[in-house]
């Protein structure tokens, strides 16, 4: 399979290897497949077999093979088995599907070793980028951004490996004090924890302007950890197909997801599965008061919104305005037509945003890639969880709690049984489970003591410049 960017109008192809170490493209666009491979009904059932009777890994091999030809299927194999393992994940089926209510089930994304989705995708990161550093005999310096959970997921997945110093920015004050704890707790010798002075959309801002820098790129070897990455969404198809096994019997059974939305990953990577012929109904995508996507959806206008119109809410790891893996998803919408992707994402979000509502595109968001949208405010998200927690017994995260509310908002227009994915689990957002429920939730074994541990991270203004300065000194 061979991979182009978002914005090359000429579709210059490259390897699935040399994108998972290049992160984002030289032109500032983002890679994704010439073409979707496409599923068959014997697709299906094969993979319906495997996942029963060899389960998870073995399923994300044979479903990585459809985008990965430059690693040998064994290596692959082996490699995903080392990813997704029990008792690293904390379920034997990875990712576990329950029923919360009649029509409306959760898909498990966060039983992985930091307790977020990001799990799913950055263990198989993690095996997949020191095998290609090992069979090159290169090392990689990576560069990321977090709002609280891609960046102890990612220092998870890169501790201690070889070739491999990590640089995560981290929005400052802005984060929990259990995600904060969870990296700046970490003391590894190739992991760097910085507070930038700003909000998600600053920091992501930051390294994309590092990555865009192609000379100091090429001297340091930099890398993507975020979605910006595909090998983050090619990861992240696995569950949509896993999910949608364990929700159905046959092949023409169809589900729909509702995905809690910040920066676009998790629902892209279901839009890629529908691509591909996943019998998936609806994409539904639930924002939080940062409903930039939510707006976009219901009017077609794309208004990103500056750093201090981002509010700080009850489910902070979507305090995100300008979603990176929209791309993606408008690049399909307009045909693939990456000269009005380039003027779309590199100029028109620049000066604030741009409008599909006269476009007919834009209808087919809807009616042809099944998507829809609501959005889910602090009262709704403190009511989901009390009253699920009171009559269900249950207990859900903000994010989720976003989910499973504007899921049950649209349930009465959509045919088919709803899978919300849970992206969280409710001990990293105390406060919040507390003023819903009266009580904090219960810290799991496994991350006893993480409060305690002396805190390393180092305070940075606003500026790519700085952290070009530092990464120099520490790489
Ligand atoms: C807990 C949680 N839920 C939802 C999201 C949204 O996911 P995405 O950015 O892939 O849309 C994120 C991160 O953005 C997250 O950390
Ligand atoms: N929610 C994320 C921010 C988005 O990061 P991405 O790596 O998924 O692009 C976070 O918690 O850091």
């Amino acid at each position: 399979m061979q991979y182009i960017s978002t914005r090359d109008t000429g579709a210059t192809p490259a390897s699935f290897t040399d994108i998972l170490l290049g992160g984002l493209a030289p032109d500032g666009g983002l890679y994704l497949p010439v073409e979707y491979p496409q599923l068959t009904d014997a697709t299906l059932t094969h993979w319906r077999q495997v996942l029963n009777t060899e389960g998870y890994h073995a399923l994300a091999a044979e479903v990585l093979q459809l985008f990965v030809d430059d690693i040998p299927a064994e290596d692959l194999k082996a490699i995903t088995a080392r990813a997704y393992s029990y008792p690293k994940f904390a379920s034997e089926d990875i990712v576990p599907v329950t029923e919360l209510e009649p029509g409306l089930l959760i898909g498990h994304l966060s039983e992985g070793p930091t307790a977020a989705f990001k799990d799913m995708a950055m263990q198989l990161l993690g095996e997949l980028f020191e095998y290609e550093l090992a069979r090159r005999g290169e090392h990689l310096t990576i560069v990321g951004a977090t709002s609280g959970d891609t960046g102890s997921s990612a220092e998870y997945a890169m501790r201690g490996r070889a070739g491999i110093k990590v640089f995560m920015l981290t929005p400052a004050g802005r984060m929990t004090p259990f995600q904060q704890a969870q990296m700046f707790g970490l003391d590894d010798e190739n992991i760097v924890n910085i507070a930038l002075d700003g909000v998600f959309d600053d920091c992501q801002d930051v390294v994309k302007a590092i990555s865009a820098d192609a000379a100091f790129k090429s001297e340091h070897r930099i890398g993507a950890v975020n979605s910006i990455n595909w090998a983050r969404l090619m990861a992240q198809v696995v569950y949509y197909v896993s999910s949608w096994i364990r929700a159905t019997e046959t092949n023409d059974q169809k589900v729909s997801f509702c995905v809690p939305t910040g920066n676009f990953g998790d629902i892209c990577a279901g839009h890629i599965a529908r691509q591909m012929g996943l019998p998936i109904d609806r994409l539904i995508v639930a924002t939080n008061e940062n409903d930039v996507l939510d707006e976009f959806f219901r009017t077609g206008d794309y208004r990103v919104r500056s750093s201090s119109d981002t509010y700080e809410t009850s489910s902070p790891s979507m305090d995100i305005s300008r979603a990176s893996n929209f791309e993606r998803f408008v690049f399909d919408l307009l045909g693939r037509d990456a000269e009005r992707t380039a003027d779309l994402f590199g100029i028109k979000v620049r000066q604030g945003g741009f409008s599909l509502r006269d476009d007919p595109a834009f209808a087919d968001a809807a009616d042809r890639y099944g998507f829809a949208s609501g959005k889910s405010i602090h009262a709704d998200r403190v009511a989901t969880i009390r009253e699920v927690n009171e009559k269900l017994g249950v207990l859900l995260d903000p994010h989720t709690a976003d989910g499973v509310k504007v899921a049950r908002s649209l349930a009465p227009e959509i045919d088919t049984p709803i899978i919300c994915l849970e992206t969280a689990l409710p001990v990293k957002f105390a406060e919040t489970i507390a003023e819903a429920t009266g009580s904090e939730p219960e810290i799991p074994a496994r991350f006893e003591g993480i409060m305690e541990a002396e805190r390393h991270v180092l305070d940075l203004p606003n500026d790519a410049e700085a952290v070009k300065a530092l990464i120099r000194e520490r790489a």
